[in-house]
């Protein structure tokens, strides 16, 4: 345990998998190669003004498009025994439609997936990290449920097409961004401000494609392929304020609003009932005849049940939460869950401002998983720092060892069921809004050089180190 911060000394066992990720929009580049369609990320990049740091886009990233021997062979180097990449939705299908596929952009992932399984390493599949297709957001997109069919189609070709070497799958990386950031509060992509009723009518379609897909691999595809699929859900820790009944009841509120929106409906069925009863009490305040939160029909929550193998979760940071009798009578995901969140300005914080640095969040939030889903398979399929680019990144080293400290003490304390762990990022990457200005790479990437040239960090090699002991401290404990 971590004792006066001292870190955890057991070795993590050998069937835990160490890895990295990145996703397709922030390091491939090729924005418009090779029959590529358009996305809402190229969209947005590409609007002026831009709404991105610099003006920076992804158009060329890191050029991994190009690149993809050279980032296999740092992740040899790394020793990683999987690698977590995100599938351009539009370099597969060009209009987003399945009744036309862009061979040379299937054969780059058919050459990528190739070259790991050459170095032995898993590949790990993200379908979707957010970079839908401009034609599909231009018929409305998440919220249209028309979409829901047209990610399975997506899903049908890369299962079908992918699938005999591709064995470990995520549906969706973030779904709450997606739909929150994206159509609820204009953060990301494609920058829609309808916050507590587009986000919910996205939330409702992102499930149903969930469960179909999942259902689809199941009943199709998992005999001959013998792989495995989850989805991956972006939460923080959320830790009362007080030990009140208020603020601590106000804490489980907020983590059911964030992960429980999601993560209800697909270990049981339907959505949280604290979703249910804030949404419908407001909504028929607001004059409403129906409750702003969509409901499933009876079936739909059965066909929803169970739709995971594991959970992924990315975790990065954690507020603090407290009660409020004054709740704001605005619509949106907050204002509904009638609690207040927030993040002292004390906290030790990385480069990026929303990003604290509180590891013990780390062994609550997987802890409190265990507990309120009856104990899953979890992976960490993201967990990073951010500084401004230094290739002495000690913090990036401190941060990385008391969050898997804290992972640590789970697993061996609370006999939580963690799978592995995915570090973001391999390297530097157009970090959306930020752009290029804050760095979560374990390599440096020049972005003003045309050859994008990387170069390990400091954290690199600790990295390498670490999948080497797998242990945390120099004497470590079986
Ligand atoms: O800035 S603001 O305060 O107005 C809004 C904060 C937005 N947060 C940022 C972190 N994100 C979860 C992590 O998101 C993940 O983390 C990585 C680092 O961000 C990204 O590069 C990955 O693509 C993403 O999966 C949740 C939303």
């Amino acid at each position: 345990a971590q004792v006066n911060g001292t870190l955890n000394n057991k070795r993590f066992p050998d069937d835990f998998k160490f890895g990295v990720a990145t996703a397709s929009y922030q390091v491939e580049g090729a924005w418009n190669e090779d029959g590529k369609g358009e996305n809402v990320w190229d969209q947005v990049t590409h609007r002026v003004p831009s709404p991105i740091v610099n003006n920076d886009t992804g158009d060329v990233a890191c050029d991994s498009y190009h690149k993809y021997k050279e980032d296999v062979a740092m992740l040899k180097d790394l020793g990683v025994d999987f690698y977590r990449f995100s599938i351009s939705w539009s370099r597969i299908l060009p209009t987003g439609f399945d009744n036309k596929i862009n061979e040379a952009g299937l054969q780059y992932y058919k050459n990528l997936v190739k070259e790991l399984r050459a170095n032995g390493i898993e590949p790990l599949v993200t379908l979707y990290h957010w970079d839908l297709p401009q034609p599909l957001q231009d018929i409305g997109g998440w919220p249209n449920e028309i979409i829901i069919d047209k990610y399975v189609d997506y899903a049908r070709v890369l299962f079908r097409e992918l699938g005999d070497e591709v064995k470990y799958w995520l549906t969706f990386n973030e779904p709450k961004q997606t739909c929150n950031a994206g159509y609820g509060l204009a953060q990301k992509a494609p920058f829609i401000t309808s916050p507590g009723m587009a986000d919910y009518l996205c939330t409702h379609n992102v499930l149903r494609a969930h469960a179909k897909t999942w259902r689809l691999y199941d009943e199709q595809f998992r005999k001959d392929q013998k792989g495995t699929i989850g989805i991956t859900l972006d939460i923080q820790w959320y830790e009362p304020s007080s030990n009140s009944t208020a603020d601590i009841e106000a804490a489980e509120t907020k983590m059911q609003f964030a992960l429980g929106w999601y993560a209800n409906p697909i270990v049981y069925g339907d959505y949280p009932s604290i979703m249910q009863s804030n949404i419908a009490r407001r909504s028929a305040q607001e004059g409403f005849k129906e409750s702003r939160l969509p409901q499933f029909t009876e079936e739909e929550k059965k066909y929803m049940k169970g739709t995971y193998d594991f959970l992924g979760v990315n975790l990065y940071t954690a507020s603090l939460v407290r009660a409020t009798d004054e709740p704001n009578p605005s619509m949106g995901l907050d204002e509904d869950s009638e609690v207040l969140a927030w993040q002292p300005d004390d906290w030790e914080t990385a480069f990026s401002s929303w990003l604290k640095v509180v590891p013990w969040g780390m062994r609550k939030l997987v802890t409190w998983m265990k507990n309120t889903y009856d104990n899953p398979k979890i992976m960490i399929t993201e967990n990073g720092y951010s500084d401004s680019g230094t290739l002495e990144d000690d913090g990036r080293i401190s941060y990385y060892e008391r969050y898997l400290s804290s992972l640590r003490d789970a697993m061996e304390f609370d006999e939580v069921d963690v799978i592995g762990y995915a570090a973001w990022s391999l390297m530097d990457n157009f970090e959306w809004l930020a752009g290029y200005s804050e760095k979560f790479g374990l390599y440096h990437v020049d972005f003003n050089s045309p050859n994008r040239e990387r170069t390990a960090k400091k954290s690199a090699l600790w990295y390498k180190n670490l999948l080497e002991t797998r242990c945390l401290v120099e004497e470590c404990v079986d």
